[in-house]
């Protein structure tokens, strides 16, 4: 569905391609446990996040070089663009590269000589957000934020990620106050697979601006009133709740009644090559399995753009709102 929407939850490394990570194997000589394409898209039945998340590290093997990065970017961007995106605020996991030996900065030069060109290449504006992965030591957080430090004109904000449950966000808090002082916008995932009280924390001790997926404040009323009262941005992924079978069928998603509730709600991809679909056939999904209508898909599109981290440029945001307005349906 081509809405002119942002999109603000999609994990770079989670939109690898079969075809790409062969063509990057064959590239930099790794040999992939898989025997091809076909073989590997096997693999992609996943029990819960960690499943998944076991599957992502694995393949992030062929990630090597700048050119690497660079081709992933801009292969996310060309199926982006196609989509309807005009802007992305794009997540990277810098501790899943350093951890094989590949500098912070390969990863943020290849990303960034992709970004530099999008908005003349693929018509759509770019902000980075590198994500502490919160199953590691809330010292290896500091220490990668500390590693960014020459690339921060690159990076606009911390996100939190990997596995939820049994790492709430207070670990992080010191990270959160360090990257709060050097300018860098603050989200977190919470409340994917973890509890509502993970999205309270991640609000009142990482001080996060928005909620990476926050499903599971509807177990929570109050929660859901202070969401909604706050203006607090959901960055929800219907087909990963699925994928992750954090839900059961995509006709038992949440997203309607937490609209119904007033949540800002926002949807997104999350690891599109993983989950069986780009944010366009997000919206798609959604409105055919929810019975969506129009104006609810409007909705989340200027959702998308109100939420986005445009406070530097509102004329561009006031711009790309206006083409929701303008947006015909087919
Ligand atoms: N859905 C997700 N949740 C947590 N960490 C992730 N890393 C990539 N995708 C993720
Ligand atoms: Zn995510």
């Amino acid at each position: 569905m081509h809405i002119p929407k942002a999109e603000l939850h999609l994990h770079i490394e989670g939109t690898l391609e079969p075809e790409l990570a062969f063509a990057l194997a064959g590239r930099n000589g790794v040999t992939l446990p898989f025997a091809d394409t076909e073989e590997l898209r096997t693999a992609y039945l996943f029990d819960d996040l960690q499943t998944f998340l076991d599957l992502y590290y694995a393949l992030m093997a062929v990630l090597r070089t700048e050119e690497d990065f660079e081709d992933l970017a801009n292969a996310y961007l060309t199926r982006a663009a196609a989509q309807g995106v005009r802007h992305a605020e794009i997540f990277f996991d810098p501790q899943a590269h350093t951890a094989r030996g590949i500098p912070i900065g390969t990863v943020v030069e290849g990303l960034g000589r992709a970004l530099d060109r999008s908005e003349e290449t693929h018509g759509v504006s770019t902000q980075l957000i590198m994500c502490f992965l919160r199953d590691l030591s809330a010292e290896s957080a500091l220490e990668t934020l500390e590693a960014a430090k020459p690339y921060l004109h690159r990076i606009s904000g911390v996100g939190l990620d990997s596995a939820e449950l049994g790492h709430p966000p207070a670990k992080f808090r010191e990270a959160y106050e360090a990257a709060g002082a050097l300018g860098l916008r603050k989200v977190a995932h919470a409340g994917e697979e973890g509890p509502p009280a993970y999205i309270t924390e991640a609000l009142d001790v990482l001080g996060a601006e928005r909620i990476d997926h926050g499903l599971r404040c509807m177990e929570d009323p109050e929660l859901v009133k202070r969401l909604a009262a706050d203006r607090v941005p959901l960055t929800l992924c219907p087909l990963s709740n699925v994928r992750l079978r954090a839900i059961d069928i995509l006709e038992e998603h949440p997203l309607r009644a937490m609209m119904d509730a007033g949540l800002l709600c926002t949807v997104n991809s999350d690891d599109p090559a993983y989950f069986g679909g780009y944010v366009g056939d997000t919206f798609h999904a959604v409105h055919e399995a929810l019975g969506l209508d129009h104006e609810h898909l409007r909705t989340l599109a200027r959702n998308s753009f109100d939420a986005a981290f445009l406070d530097h440029d509102e004329e561009r945001r006031e711009r790309y709102l206006s083409e929701v307005e303008a947006y015909v349906f087919d």
